[in-house]
């Protein structure tokens, strides 16, 4: 049996590099360079590999896709140092120079596009972790995509409905798009994707790319995963003309970012969206510290609702995407173990303050999204009648918005599936 641990420990790199592709080969397809001679590579090696596998698996486009990242926060940054990484690598497929909207704000006396662009480091929302120098920060959101061929949309989706309404009538009518927002719009018409309001809106073709992805761990290039949905557009214009899954891949994957293309983009929209209000449960249940079984049992009873709400609003989304993919119970494990959402509700169970207090002293100015929709949730099953059917999202939204107390969880969640308790004598039924 061929052992990778000998060949790392004592060959060179590119001895190494063959053995493992005749290795992968054998088994699965390799995707890019693999993980562990990544990790040992010089970072002028990284982004000049000679052996990126996936350049050489996708043809050649007529025209390589200019791609703008519209977001600078945490997670926007990140997918932005990602994208650039590959637009340098993969000539062939994109323009070099990546675009990264940034609303624009002052730091320490000095614009924060103009640090990016002379320090390379985003020093607000990722600090300490050096950008590629093709990723340029662009102010003007109007500027930064009129050329885009992709757009890649990754602000707190709160902010959303404005910036849409700016690229109305300024982007390319046959531009892409990808959305890794969470959460979803909700109206009088209905709940949506926000990769739906996008096309709506835009007249665009949109996707998603959610996973177990918190943004710090893929800045620093641990390993991690990630699902990417597109459902290719009837006006495709044909391979090595158009966006399609291969090009996606080739944008997004990287050695330390497993990519996985499939149709989905319900499904993983769903439970990106609704996972950070699963979160927020588990937080309160941390903050009160009751462990990691209270924390499990919210695991459990969100994971079915979280299905339970795909099913029943968006019957095109798969149930298999929810364990297959990284977008479902992955996701849901990372961010209710250390994302922000659970970070803010802990401290909110821990020092008795609202949810946006909580969002501002731990932040800096990122966004904890669970706290929009769990309100966007509960207003969407007000209005159909079945808040009492998806008891642990009702449950949250009480405890951020109506002052429930955080430690009657386990019973409102009881109370709601409509299990009796039996009233204590000369206690009155209301
Ligand atoms: N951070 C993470 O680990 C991950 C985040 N996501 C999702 O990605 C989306 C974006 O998240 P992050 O990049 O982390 O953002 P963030 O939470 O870091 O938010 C800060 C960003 O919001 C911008 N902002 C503030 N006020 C604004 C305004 N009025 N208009 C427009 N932008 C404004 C700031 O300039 C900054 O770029 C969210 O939906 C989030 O749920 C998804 C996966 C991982
Ligand atoms: O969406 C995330 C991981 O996929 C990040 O979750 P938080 O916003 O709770 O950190």
């Amino acid at each position: 049996m061929f052992s990778i641990s000998r060949i790392t420990r004592t060959s060179s790199f590119t001895t190494q590099f063959r053995a493992l592709y005749r290795f992968k080969h054998s088994a699965r397809k390799l995707q890019s360079i693999p993980f562990s001679i990544y990790k040992k590579m010089s970072a002028a090696d990284r982004l000049n590999q000679t052996h990126d596998i996936l350049s050489e698996s996708v043809q050649a486009v007529e025209n390589p896709f200019k791609v703008t990242v519209i977001g600078s926060g945490n997670w926007g940054t990140t997918i932005s140092k990602v994208v650039a990484e590959n637009a340098a690598l993969r000539p062939h497929l994109f323009v070099k120079r990546v675009d990264m909207w940034v609303f624009e704000e002052t730091v320490d006396g000095q614009k924060l596009t103009e640090i990016i662009n002379t320090k390379h480091q985003n020093v607000k929302y990722l600090p300490n972790i050096d950008l590629p120098e093709n990723l340029v920060a662009n102010p003007d959101l109007v500027s930064a995509v009129k050329d885009a061929d992709i757009l890649v949309f990754n602000i707190p989706h709160q902010f959303l409905p404005r910036i849409v309404s700016q690229l109305q009538g300024n982007i390319k009518k046959d531009a892409r798009a990808i959305s890794c927002l969470k959460g979803f719009d909700v109206s009088k018409d209905g709940v949506k994707l926000l990769s739906t309001y996008v096309t709506e809106k835009l007249g665009i073709t949109c996707g998603a790319l959610s996973g177990a992805n918190l943004a710090p761990e893929v800045a620093k290039e641990n390993w991690s995963e990630t699902t990417v949905a597109y459902e290719l557009p009837k006006d495709f214009k044909g391979e090595g003309k158009d966006v399609d899954h291969a090009v996606l891949k080739a944008l997004f994957h990287r050695p330390y970012f497993h990519v996985n293309v499939i149709d989905d983009v319900a499904g993983i929209s769903v439970a990106g969206a609704l996972k950070n209000v699963v979160a927020l449960g588990c937080g309160f249940v941390e903050g009160l510290g009751w462990g990691n079984n209270a924390s499990a049992a919210i695991q459990r009873v969100g994971l079915g609702e979280i299905i339970k709400f795909g099913q029943m609003f968006f019957p095109d989304s798969r149930v298999e995407t929810y364990y297959q993919e990284s977008a479902g119970v992955a996701d849901l494990i990372t961010t209710c173990s250390g994302g922000r959402n659970v970070r803010v509700a802990t401290h909110m169970a821990k020092t008795g303050k609202s949810a946006e207090e909580c969002e501002k002293e731990l932040l800096n100015g990122q966004s904890a999204q669970g706290i929009h929709t769990c309100k966007e949730v509960h207003e969407w099953l007000a209005e159909c009648g079945k808040t009492d059917e998806f008891v642990l999202f009702e449950a949250v939204y009480q405890i951020v918005y109506e002052n429930a107390p955080m430690d009657t969880l386990p019973d409102m969640i009881e109370d709601l599936q409509g299990v009796n308790i039996p009233k204590e004598e000369g206690e009155h039924s209301e």
